[in-house]
């Protein structure tokens, strides 16, 4: 796991890096600045001709540093100052004299097309307001240069924070940024502006007292470690039983995909009610399921009273329709039951019309709304949400005490205490029906095993994305279908046994 931080945190721990711990500004500085130099090479770059654009902060001051540096080994590397003078730093002003004293070259009206490399330091985190004017165009200059581009820190127009665009943005083909991954690297559209991602090391460590809650928590393969193994004398009630109640009429698919994806994440027993319509289909398509069923006017309360008895784990709403039926079933498992649980789709959007009814349960639950629902959940519009995101997503599961997880292109997984996970997996061939349904199954899957919703929710997520990174390798992102997500859970789960 690693972390990501925003422009406010990462300028604290520079802060404290400089004034507790005693390492000179311009010590980081050079650092950073040598670190993004040994980043400039073939094949991505060529060393013939750089020009190297800088601000007046210290972002600026970088890419000064790196022109000396560059000069100093015998690469032809120009400074562009764009910046007011008025605004230099101190270490600007300190990195501007050294560079006269080894007489790197300045160039005040740069022939854009005549560089090979451009060095985009003109803003890192202390980009605080819109680009416009000259700083506009001279973006839009390097974006139209038939240079490659790197860029300090972040790409210079990306807000560190959300990665959205300040008017206009600096796009990348490589992005060094400085100790930790800035959060507008790994949002949209910021991610897809910054390019290749490398994070240099130039000394600055997370503080030891810290709460590390507040800055964005990442897994990778190392949380894989997180899944129990199994053990060989275990039988499939060790394995966790799932009651997965899903599929309306004419929704088999989403009842099959899910229970499908609960079976391959490794639960021991999946047991579906669905809509009677439906018996035949996935006993025919997945014969491993056991299945209850209710009709049309009747949720049929003797069968879930027994199936939620007979479970260990509790996943409702993949393609279960909005029929006000189910809400008086739903309203009676979170008043009876106290078993984990996961809740989606058409789950959320009949709870949204009867919130209190979150506030009856009191057992472990995980939601998985995507934008839209967790609008609707906070009854607000997807743009309001985006505006205070994923703040307000943590506010949820905060004052709900629930794993709230909030599917986008990048999902996040807030947790009651706050933490706020921010999954890397996973691509844009996973917007297509039946995806989500998949990650329903594979979370319940997760709890069915006996992980805690806190560790289920991020690790499904997490597993989820690499599935479909799998199936986007083997087929493409147009052709590949949920079905397929499944299949790329095997090799990940593989790992582990
Ligand atoms: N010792 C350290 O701390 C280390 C820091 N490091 C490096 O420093 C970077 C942070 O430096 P920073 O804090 O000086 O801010 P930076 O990103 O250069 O931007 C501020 C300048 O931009 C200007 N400006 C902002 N928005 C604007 C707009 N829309 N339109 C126009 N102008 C705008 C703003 O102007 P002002 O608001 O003052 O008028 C100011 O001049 C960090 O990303 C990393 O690269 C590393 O070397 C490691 C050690
Ligand atoms: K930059």
């Amino acid at each position: 796991m690693h972390y990501a931080v925003t422009s406010e945190q990462m300028k604290a721990l520079d802060a404290h890096t400089i004034k507790d711990m005693g390492i000179p500004s311009l010590v980081l500085m050079e650092r950073a600045a040598l670190c993004t130099v040994e980043e400039i090479r073939e094949p991505l770059f060529s060393k013939e001709r750089i020009l190297l654009v800088c601000g007046s902060g210290n972002n600026g001051a970088d890419g000064v540093a790196m022109a000396r540096i560059l000069h100093n080994r015998g690469v032809t590397a120009e400074i562009f100052l764009v910046g007011n003078k008025d605004r230099w730093t101190e270490e600007m002003r300190i990195q501007i004299d050294i560079a006269k004293n080894y007489r790197v070259p300045f160039v005040n009206n740069p022939a854009w097309d005549e560089y090979t490399t451009i060095v985009d330091a003109i803003f890192g985190v202390g980009l605080s307001r819109k680009v416009s004017g000259r700083y506009n165009d001279v973006i839009t200059s390097i974006n139209a240069a038939s240079a490659r581009v790197i860029s300090v820190d972040i790409p210079s127009g990306i807000h560190g924070n959300t990665g959205e665009i300040m008017g206009t943005a600096v796009r990348a083909d490589k992005t060094v940024t400085f100790a930790f991954p800035k959060a507008g690297l790994y949002f949209y559209p910021g991610a897809e502006y910054a390019g290749e991602l490398a994070v240099a090391d130039i000394g600055i460590q997370m503080m030891e007292t810290g709460d590390t809650r507040k800055y964005y928590s990442c897994m990778d393969e190392r949380e894989l470690g997180l899944l129990p193994k199994r053990q060989p004398s275990g039988n499939k009630g060790d394995f966790g039983k799932v009651l997965m109640i899903a599929g309306t009429k004419g929704m088999s698919g989403a009842a099959f995909l899910a229970s499908n994806a609960c079976l391959a994440a490794g639960a021991g027993m999946v047991r579906i009610h669905t809509r009677e319509e439906n018996r035949i289909i996935l006993q025919t398509q997945l014969p491993e399921a056991m299945l209850s069923v209710y009709g049309e006017e009747d949720w049929n309360p003797r069968a879930v009273g027994e199936a939620v008895g007979w479970a260990d784990v509790i996943a409702i709403g993949p393609g279960i329709g909005k029929d006000p039926m189910l809400l008086d079933m739903i309203a009676w498992i979170l008043e009876n039951s106290r078993k984990p649980m996961v809740l989606d789709a058409d789950c959320l959007n009949l709870l949204s019309t009867q919130e209190e009814l979150l506030a009856k349960r009191s057992g472990p639950c995980v939601i998985t709304p995507h934008m839209g629902e967790m609008a609707r959940l906070l009854h607000t519009t997807v743009s309001a949400l985006k505006k205070e995101f994923p703040k307000n997503v943590q506010a949820y599961g905060r004052s709900k005490n629930l794993v709230c997880v909030c599917k986008d292109a990048r999902t996040v997984t807030c947790l009651p205490d706050g933490t706020c996970y921010l999954n890397l997996t996973g691509n844009e061939g996973m917007a297509t029906a039946g995806a989500g349904d998949v990650l329903t199954g594979v979370i319940a899957g997760l709890l069915a095993q006996g992980l805690p919703a806190e560790k289920a929710a991020p690790l499904g997520v997490y597993i989820h994305g690499r599935a479909g990174d799998i199936a986007k390798e083997k087929l493409g992102s147009y052709s590949m279908l949920a079905r397929d997500i499944i299949r790329g859970l095997a090799p990940i789960m593989r790992e582990r046994g």
